[in-house]
């Protein structure tokens, strides 16, 4: 479904990714993982063309997608939830998914089924929601347009422990449901035993990629390690 080959990326005439390579197929999750600044984020820019890569392919559903403007990368079907969730403020919760929503299997209702907090505050303007039910607008808000593949950027990042569990039960549904999906997470503990395959970054370069079971010791301590 997505294969990105051998990306480099710049910020300016500083080089962020020297060689990134990865895919996830229909219905798979696949974490994206490495210690900070290893160029995880760098690398859902450059596919979602926010800072476009210099050099590499990176083909959507065979679609050469490289030198597309984002836009039109969110239409031929990815949804990103960034990090630092961004909605739109003055909008309540429900307009919110409202006005990302393209027609597909999630609807207002099963979104609203997903995530029972969203639906008690629909009404509530989203600047007044807590962070954690900010960042379940914006999985919502991401789902509400039907994307064929899911990318999830540290979705559950400086989080309360509570709100934590009720978004990895969200994200396990979507697995169920056979949502392709791009993960970016530190928690090893929850995202391992429902990754189908994880790709490791080091210095903005691809250096692992395999079944999570394959993950062993020295690969975690090397990579993954603080
Ligand atoms: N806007 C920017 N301008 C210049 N350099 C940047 C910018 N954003 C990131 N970088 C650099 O690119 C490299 C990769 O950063 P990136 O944010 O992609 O890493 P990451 O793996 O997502 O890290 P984290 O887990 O901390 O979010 C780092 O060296 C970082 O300093």
């Amino acid at each position: 479904m997505l294969k990105v080959a051998d990306i480099e990326t710049f910020y300016g005439p500083s080089q962020a990714l020297f060689g990134v390579t990865l895919e996830v197929a229909a219905g798979e999750m696949v974490a994206l993982m490495g210690r900070n600044g290893m160029g995880k984020t760098t690398t859902i820019r450059s596919i979602f063309g926010l800072t476009p890569a210099s050099r590499g392919t990176i083909e959507f559903e065979s679609q050469n997608i490289r030198r597309l403007a984002a836009y039109r990368i969110a239409k031929a079907g990815l949804g990103l939830v960034p990090e630092g969730r961004r909605c739109f403020p003055n909008l309540s919760v429900r307009e919110n998914l409202l006005v990302t929503a393209r027609p597909g299997g999630w609807t207002l209702e099963k979104v609203e089924t997903l995530f029972p907090r969203l639906e008690e505050r629909r009404a509530q303007m989203a600047k007044t929601l807590s962070g954690g039910e900010q960042q379940m607008l914006a999985i919502g808000r991401a789902l509400m347009t039907n994307p064929r593949l899911l990318v999830l950027d540290e979705a559950t990042e400086g989080l309360a422990p509570v709100i934590r569990q009720e978004i990895w039960r969200a994200i396990r549904l979507l697995k169920e449901q056979g949502q392709a999906t791009l993960l970016v997470d530190k928690s090893l503990s929850e995202i391992l035993p429902i990754a189908d395959r994880c790709t490791i970054l080091e210095k903005g370069c691809t250096v692992w990629d395999g079944k999570p079971a394959a993950l062993d010791s020295t690969v975690r301590d090397r990579y993954l390690g603080v």
